[in-house]
């Protein structure tokens, strides 16, 4: 089954929690957080942080990792079976900006409501309510 990893990133910003999520610049032109394909004899955790320093320029060192917060969705991408891993992740310095590269052409960070409607997957909004009920 191909597999991809990453992290779902928020922020704390006057009280408000906020989402980032990245817009492909290919295909569908789908929103996500930064996640991407494992690699072969790559740990999952390990993609999810290579992928997240190449697709928003966050290292490990500027996130707050909730290293048991985890979850896979599955679903079919071009009739094939897919998983994908997220951890919940907060960025430690909510003024960072993201440094985007060629797979995304823009980003928002957008609160938890916002962002299951720009998503748009139903799996991917229960996901994000129970992400956000272990936010500290
Ligand atoms: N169509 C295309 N044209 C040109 N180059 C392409 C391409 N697709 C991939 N690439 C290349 O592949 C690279 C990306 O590879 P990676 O960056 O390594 O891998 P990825 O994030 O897992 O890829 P992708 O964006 O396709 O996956 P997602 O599951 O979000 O999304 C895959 C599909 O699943 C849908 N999807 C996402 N989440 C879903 C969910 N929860 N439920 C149902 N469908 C969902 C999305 O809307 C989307 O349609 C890019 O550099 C690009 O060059």
């Amino acid at each position: 089954m191909k597999k991809a990893a990453g992290f779902v990133i928020f922020r704390k910003v006057c009280e408000k929690v906020e989402y980032l999520l990245l817009k492909a610049s290919y295909g569908s032109f789908h929103w996500t957080p930064p996640k991407g394909h494992v690699d072969p004899g790559e740990d999952d955790f390990t993609t999810a942080l290579r992928e997240t320093r190449e697709e928003a320029g966050y290292k490990e060192d500027d996130l707050r990792i909730y290293k048991d917060v985890k979850k896979s969705l599955y679903y079919q991408v071009k009739g094939k079976p897919k998983e994908t891993i997220y951890w919940l992740a907060e960025l430690k310095n909510p003024q960072q900006e993201v440094t985007l590269s060629d797979e995304h052409t823009e980003l928002k960070w957008l609160e938890k409501d916002g962002a299951k409607e720009l998503v748009g997957h139903d799996d991917f909004s229960k996901l994000l309510d129970e992400f956000h009920e272990k936010i500290l």
